[in-house]
């Protein structure tokens, strides 16, 4: 690696050097676009693997490699950073947090770091914030974010914007209260913490009955996006809790929802709720994809949204920083909207596919939803905005079981077998495909291509300015170059282990290459096995961590 690390300011992280990939999506917008077009859909045929490093942990590993001029850092389970030198492939420093032997991991998994100055910010799964010296690895603040012993666990990668470094915790299945917290950068000091659940006399604060908004969850699990101009941070949050709906009845404001927050105060600014009152374990936390652009003919400061509920979401930022409603179009079956209200983007329900107490209800998509996790990507050069789906999955829960709060317990209100066994086929017959790589042009609102698998698709998405889309998420362990354009596979390489992790883009000594890690597990798995059983074949994919570079050959 270079002799000296380049501080990461505001500057740098607003406006990225093409060569860099700073923070999680590559930019504050959350598009996952590299600007580099040395690999091509011309020559892309011809790329090769560069280096390839263990991580030394199995589960899933989704962590992008952030890349800062010649210094790569992973994330891995097991709270975990590596980092290396970004063309040689060689290790610098490796932090591992000892963790609880007891802690429960629901989701074993970390999303990657944040860098800002000359650190390097992790969150960890027994819910602490971690500022590591980017340069050699110490450790230089610590500080509590929640209580493990409640069941707070972090997977994000932090935010980091002008001087704040903020995170959310995970535990809508836990009865935790979702919140986003910031913490100064230097010191660890908290600066403020947000609630998504209100309470009494708070806006909202009477879509929740009694003290229910105490343990409601809408938890933040997944990296917000930025918006530097007007200081708005925009997250998605997670599911109410308990899922059966009959002791929260009301809208639970902001759980499934967009929320813009002022970074410098912590205030929300303006909401939008995709659905209300959820009963289906549809999170709506992949934060909105801020895209300058035209959409049904006008010129919108839009915020994309490819909705676990199964629809894409476009909506407005408004420049008093309310979050304005445009249009919502299914990208999968969904059989449980009825209608969506053309002014407010509101769904009506069919009452009869809202799954809780008293008998099985069955409804589409499934809880894993049209797109869990997995980023969506924008290519502002093909103009397209690209879904990893999935199609023809639904699920059918038992009747709920009545449910208390316990600290330190489960807060879902279906046993664990019924959640982790709920999986079905559309019309229950196994459907030609499952998997979607959808692209929609956001002009048109329509579907310009997809590629379809006939297995399922766990598939984070990295855009290039070489008209290429790279996807793994199939059980295969295959990782594909797409043509941007048209949908067509340009390349393949078969990795040690599925890839559900986040891919990047990065230029050191004037060549590109494409990074992400291999490592199967979490959902990606569950779902796995939710097919395995509807299939009655067991199909096993292979399980460890491994980070992949590539670049040309000659
Ligand atoms: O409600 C929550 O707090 C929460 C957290 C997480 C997480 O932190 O990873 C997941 C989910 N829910 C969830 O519903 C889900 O489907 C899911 C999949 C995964 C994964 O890593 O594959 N995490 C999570
Ligand atoms: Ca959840």
């Amino acid at each position: 690696a270079p002799a000296t690390y380049t501080p990461v300011t505001d500057a740098r992280l607003a406006n990225p050097e093409p060569a860099n990939w700073l923070q999680y999506r590559g930019n504050y917008q959350g598009w996952g676009y590299s600007p580099l077009s040395q690999i091509t859909d011309k020559n892309v045929a011809r790329l090769q693997l560069a280096w390839a490093f263990t991580t030394g942990q199995t589960e899933g590993h989704q962590s992008p490699p952030i890349v800062n001029n010649g210094y790569m850092y992973v994330t891995t389970p097991g709270a975990q950073v590596i980092a290396m030198d970004a063309a040689a492939g060689t290790e610098l420093w490796r932090w591992k947090k000892e963790l609880p032997g007891d802690l429960m991991q629901l989701h074993p998994t970390n999303r990657g770091v944040a860098l800002y100055g000359d650190k390097v910010y992790v969150a960890t799964v027994d819910a602490h914030l971690v500022a590591l010296d980017a340069k050699t690895g110490k450790q230089v603040w610590q500080a509590a974010v929640g209580d493990p012993k409640a069941l707070q666990y972090i997977t994000l990668a932090p935010l980091a914007a002008k001087g704040k470094i903020m995170v959310g915790s995970s535990g809508g299945e836990t009865g935790v209260r979702g919140f986003v917290a910031a913490f100064d950068a230097e010191t660890g000091k908290e600066a403020w913490r947000t609630y998504t659940t209100a309470a009494p006399g708070e806006p909202g604060g009477d879509t929740w009955p009694g003290d229910t908004h105490k343990n409601g969850g809408g938890s933040i699990w997944i990296t917000g996006t930025y918006d530097p101009t007007s200081n708005l941070a925009y997250w998605g949050t997670g599911n109410p809790a308990p899922w059966p709906t009959e002791g929260r009845k009301g809208d639970n404001l902001y759980t499934t929802s967009a929320i813009a927050l002022d970074v410098d105060s912590g205030r929300v600014k303006g909401h939008h709720q995709y659905h209300h009152n959820d009963a289906w374990d549809w999170d709506e936390v992949s934060a909105p994809v801020l895209i300058d652009t035209e959409v049904k003919g006008r010129k919108v400061k839009a915020a994309i949204h490819a909705g676990r509920n199964g629809y894409l979401w476009m909506l407005e930022r408004q420049t008093d920083g309310k979050i304005g409603f445009i249009d919502a179009l299914p990208y999968v079956h969904n059989d449980v909207f009825k209608s969506i209200d053309k002014v407010t983007g509101r769904p009506t329900y069919d009452e009869s596919r809202k799954p809780g107490m008293g008998k099985a209800v069955g409804f589409c998509p499934s809880l894993w939803g049209g797109k869990d996790w997995p980023p969506e990507a924008w290519n502002p050069k093909t103009g397209l905005f690209y879904i990893p789906a999935n199609n023809n999955l639904c699920a059918e829960l038992p009747a709920a079981e009545p449910t208390k709060y316990k600290k330190g317990d489960l807060y879902i209100g279906y046993p664990i077998e019924g959640v982790l066994g709920s999986l079905r086929y559309k019309d229950g017959k196994k459907p030609g495909t499952i998997g979607e790589l959808q692209a929609w042009d956001l002009k048109t609102g329509k579907l310009a291509w997809v590629h379809k698998f006939d297995t399922h698709l766990w598939a984070p998405l990295l855009t290039t300015g070489g008209n290429l889309l790279f996807a793994g998420g199939t059980n295969d362990r295959q990782f594909r170059a797409f043509d941007a354009s048209t949908g067509k596979v340009l390349w393949q390489h078969a990795m040690p282990s599925g890839v559900t992790a986040v891919p990047t883009s990065f230029e050191v000594h004037g060549e590109q290459y494409i990074a992400v890690q291999a490592g199967w597990g979490v959902d990606a798995q569950r779902m796995q096995s939710g097919i395995d059983s509807l299939t009655g074949q067991p199909h096993s994919v292979p399980q460890g961590g491994t980070v992949m570079v590539f670049k040309l050959g000659k």
